[in-house]
């Protein structure tokens, strides 16, 4: 009797102890489903982060410690700012707008070529060489983009995010070229459009106004975060474009001493009205049939002493370097 009872014991703790395992095996597996599915969740927000905010930017909303109504701002002293206008294109949705476009085709198919046209410009910021141009936004037909907003920068003013990483300010490079650079990628984007209107049969042309200096930027609203930059900077940006010649890049006088200081030539435009300046002095990026950046002249004179060793000045050369 006391062996039967024994054995079913012994039984009952058996199956017990094979419950438990088997339910810790389900909790196990459970845990490393729902681990792996929060590591998947993480890598997806931090992908879908990157893309909307700027990397430095996107690390911080990252931050699980970080409170969730600290706004995000920046200061920096020097940042270049481009925006890039498709001029003569707007999308329409009625047939007389479309044949006014010259899009043979209903609003979806200009829609359709807006996006082919702004995607195509978006891939020139994976180029190793634009991997400091930072996109803004598109607003209507106008690409926003910008050069120099980079955290840590030792001309950038105390910000939240700097003042946070401060410890590594002293090993960060300070890059000076961002205007060139941004010059750069405007070339560029007018290649892409010229190689688009090649293949769409269209004529689209690209507008283009860079300005330089200081900058604020930030992270606004709870929904759909928008990392904008705010400033004159940025104004006179804009009335560079709204003010400019498709087809050029318009810059302020201080913009253009700053490009051609750094090898672009640049060249005057005469007068202009410029909201909140006046008639000011502007001036074009000079930019080549190639849509290169055409440099700066550097007149080496070749002094060439003749028999009587006067001095001929007027066989001058001038050195290119490649833009
Ligand atoms: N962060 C920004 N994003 C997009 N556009 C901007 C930004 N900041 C300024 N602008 C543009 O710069 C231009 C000049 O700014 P301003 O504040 O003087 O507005 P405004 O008086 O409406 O100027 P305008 O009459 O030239 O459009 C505006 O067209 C504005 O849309």
């Amino acid at each position: 009797m006391l062996v039967s009872f024994l054995a079913i014991c012994v039984h009952f703790i058996d199956r017990q102890a094979d419950y438990m395992n088997r339910l810790d095996f389900i909790w196990k597996r459970q845990l490393m489903a729902e681990q792996e599915e929060a590591s998947t969740t993480r890598t997806v927000n931090k992908m879908l982060l990157r893309n909307i905010l700027p990397n430095h930017v996107a690390e911080v909303y990252l931050d699980m410690n970080r409170p969730h109504d600290e706004l995000f701002h920046e200061e920096y002293e020097y940042v270049a700012v481009m925006f890039a206008s498709l001029a003569g294109y707007s999308l329409h949705d009625d047939e007389a707008g479309a044949e006014e476009d010259g899009l043979q085709d209903d609003g979806l198919g200009g829609l359709k070529l807006l996006n082919e046209i702004i995607t195509d410009f978006d891939k020139l910021l994976f180029d190793n060489e634009f991997h400091r141009v930072e996109k803004i936004k598109v607003a209507g037909y106008t690409y926003m983009a910008a050069c120099g907003l980079e955290p840590g920068r030792r001309d950038s003013a105390a910000s939240h995010e700097s003042s946070r990483s401060s410890s590594s300010q002293g090993s960060v490079q300070q890059n000076t070229d961002h205007t060139v650079v941004l010059a750069k990628f405007a070339t560029r984007m007018m290649a892409v459009l010229k190689a688009l209107n090649k293949d769409a049969f269209q004529t689209f042309n690209l507008r283009v106004g860079i300005c330089h200096g200081r900058v604020m930027a930030g992270v606004v609203g709870e929904k759909k975060p928008l990392y904008d930059i705010w400033g004159d900077t940025v104004n006179m940006a804009s009335r560079m474009d709204s003010t400019g010649i498709p087809g050029k890049i318009q810059v302020l006088e201080k913009t253009a001493k700053l490009l051609e200081s750094q090898g672009v030539k640049c060249e005057s435009r005469g007068m202009t009205f410029v909201k909140g300046k006046g008639e000011v002095q502007t001036y074009f990026v000079s930019v080549g049939e190639d849509l290169h950046l055409i440099p700066q002249e550097i007149v080496t004179r070749k002094r060439k002493f003749k028999l009587n060793e006067s001095i001929d000045t007027d066989d001058s050369e001038f050195e290119e370097t490649a833009l």
